[in-house]
């Protein structure tokens, strides 16, 4: 039995390695400590998620559990988390291999909003922490912080577009990036003559806020520090990692934390789900599979032209997914290894691979067109098994600069073993 690993893990050392290493250096990078917080780390976990009967797991609301109180959620209470969820909207797109999420902070007795934020890109500080440096006076305005993180990306094409003003807000924004992740980063940063010591705050939260050290520290510990009082939470965050401790580490502290959908209030209802709904395909990502492994030495040559056969179905009803290359193209033409493609072409933009991602769970099978990217048929190959690498999917064909790649979906929807008999009887016939 293989081991549960979520999904967006697994992806290969090399290309992990590389893109991990592009971010760091387009993004001046965070070298946080991983002993920023170490006495509100969690080190208990909430009991497991309920198990659906297909072996998938159920994630809507968060499991019964003394660490969350019987929810007491009102219309006040909706409208603020659909604030938060209005500013997750402006990073989705964005965050791959990252959920989009967005977060509000509010004063408790006059209702007004005193911090707003969103994640913005992978490597980035998480919405909670944008929300928070707004409301402790580093940031004017934490979404048009996050804001200009998305419009400075890529780097060459922003380049053109930028202006004084959105220069500065980058400046500050790298700037507070980094020293939030540095050692005692969060301490400084929401140190107590900044906190909301006397001010009762709520935090309303798309996405349950993480517990872990990942790419940047732990926001629940960070909302902890930064004396927030209660915390409301949109969706549980389903990531292995998370899954109930960020839950558990604001309970822990104190924190009073409601989970939207949690109570018989319908319109909360509505707003779990709406917050499930901008994170199905982080989910998907995340979620640990016991029926497949990730490499796909089932996929028989006969099983690969009843895909292909799939495929020629589809591209004659006009129903076949495609993308094209959008990153750079090969300076070298002749330089086909693949350091030189790494070197050259990744890492692969975020937004083209969360479409890349969100097309192969709709369709399991997308044509990639990589010819703008290289002229050579056999480097277009290799950038398609980087592609394919990248996102645990399978190339089921490559001609000249197209590739043909192959993702179960989850559950899968093509049955492969049909294609295969269906193409056998075709070639017999
Ligand atoms: N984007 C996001 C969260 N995302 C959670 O954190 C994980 C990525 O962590 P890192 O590698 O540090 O960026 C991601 O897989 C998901 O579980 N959490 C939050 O509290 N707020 C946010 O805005």
């Amino acid at each position: 039995m293989m081991a549960l690993v979520p999904w967006h893990w697994k992806t290969s050392a090399v290309v992990r390695a590389v893109s991990l290493a592009s971010i760091v250096s387009t993004s001046s990078r965070l070298c946080y400590s991983a002993y920023a917080f170490p006495s509100l780390l969690p080190n208990r976990r909430l009991p497991s998620p309920c198990h659906l009967p297909n072996g998938r797991r159920c994630h809507l609301h968060a499991t019964s559990s003394s660490s969350t109180q019987q929810a007491q959620l009102d219309s006040t209470d909706v409208d603020h988390m659909n604030l938060a969820l209005e500013c997750a909207k402006k990073g989705f797109g964005n965050t791959y291999p990252n959920p989009a999420v967005g977060c509000v902070l509010v004063r408790q007795e006059t209702n007004q909003v005193i911090g707003k934020g969103f994640h913005p890109r992978a490597g980035y500080p998480h919405a909670e922490v944008f929300a928070l440096l707004e409301a402790t006076g580093h940031l004017e305005d934490g979404v048009k912080a996050a804001a200009a993180v998305v419009a400075g990306y890529p780097p060459a094409r922003a380049e053109k577009k930028k202006t004084d003003s959105l220069t500065q807000t980058l400046d500050l924004v790298e700037e507070l990036t980094q020293q939030y992740a540095s050692e005692n980063g969060p301490e400084q940063l929401l140190s107590d003559d900044r906190t909301f010591q006397d001010i009762p705050v709520t935090a309303y939260v798309t996405l349950e806020p993480c517990c872990h050290y990942g790419k940047t520290p732990p926001c629940a510990a960070s909302l902890v520090q930064a004396k927030v009082s209660r915390v409301v939470v949109g969706f549980r965050d389903p990531n292995p990692r998370v899954d109930g401790g960020g839950v558990q580490l604001l309970t822990d502290a104190g924190v009073q934390v409601d989970m939207m959908g949690d109570g018989d209030n319908d319109d909360s209802l509505k707003m779990n789900e709406a917050c499930h709904n901008l994170v199905k395909d982080f989910v998907k990502r995340i979620t640990p599979r016991e029926d497949f492994s990730g490499d796909y030495s089932y996929v028989t040559g006969a099983m690969r032209r009843g895909l292909r056969a799939h495929a020629s179905r589809l591209k004659a009803q006009n129903k076949m997914a495609e993308m094209v290359w959008k990153g750079p193209s090969l300076s070298d033409q002749d330089a086909l290894t693949e350091e030189a493609i790494i070197q050259e072409l990744l890492p692969f933009d975020p937004s083209w691979l969360e479409r890349l991602d969100h097309l192969l769970w709709q369709n399991e099978v997308v044509l990639l067109r990589l010819g703008k990217a290289i002229k050579r048929k056999k480097g277009a190959k290799l950038l398609g098994e980087l592609i394919a690498e990248e996102l645990e999917a399978h190339v089921a064909q490559t001609v000249g600069h197209t590739a043909l790649l192959y993702r179960p979906g989850l559950p899968p929807d093509l049955d492969l073993e049909a294609l295969r008999e269906k193409s056998t009887d075709a070639t017999s016939s």
